[in-house]
């Protein structure tokens, strides 16, 4: 089982795809693991999108959320600090140069490569697909760490 406990999950605004990576993992690796979301440049205080509260409580996910900016402290607090897209791993390594050894975009980290896709401001159709994509990788992060 691996030694990573606290793991911090970032985008851009963390009103869409961090938080809902965030809530999915909680569901699924319960007490197991602490887990928090923030943004890169995000507004602090701001709920979670409609689009992403959708995707949550169609899989009965309660969340409860008020978006957060990437501190000094959370960078501190995280063993992992996973990103939705590759511009996130760069911008962290400009906002928080300290943090470099443990950041990943969550895909690089899978090895599958590439960027997990705004859907901010899209169709509920594109949460959804974020959902099934970030439920896929989630469930492989799982896999890969019980190895
Ligand atoms: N649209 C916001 C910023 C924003 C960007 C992306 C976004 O999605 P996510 O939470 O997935 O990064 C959320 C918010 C603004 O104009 O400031």
């Amino acid at each position: 089982m691996s030694i990573l406990k606290n793991i911090l999950f970032v985008c851009t605004g963390n009103t869409c795809r961090s938080p809902m990576a965030e809530y999915l993992l909680k569901e699924k690796a319960g007490d197991l693991l602490n887990i928090q979301s923030a943004g890169v440049t995000a507004w602090p205080g701001v709920p979670i999108s409609d689009g992403t509260a959708r995707v949550l409580s169609k899989r009965g996910i309660n969340h409860q959320h008020a978006s957060q900016s990437v501190t000094g402290d959370l960078v501190e607090w995280a063993d992992i600090i996973l990103t939705m897209t590759q511009s996130h791993k760069e911008m962290l390594a400009i906002q928080h140069p300290n943090a470099s050894g443990k950041v990943f975009t969550l895909k690089g980290y899978l090895s599958t490569g590439g960027d997990i896709a705004d859907p901010i401001g899209g169709p509920q159709e594109e949460y959804e697909q974020v959902g099934v994509e970030l439920d896929r990788c989630l469930t492989s992060l799982l896999v890969k760490w019980k190895e």
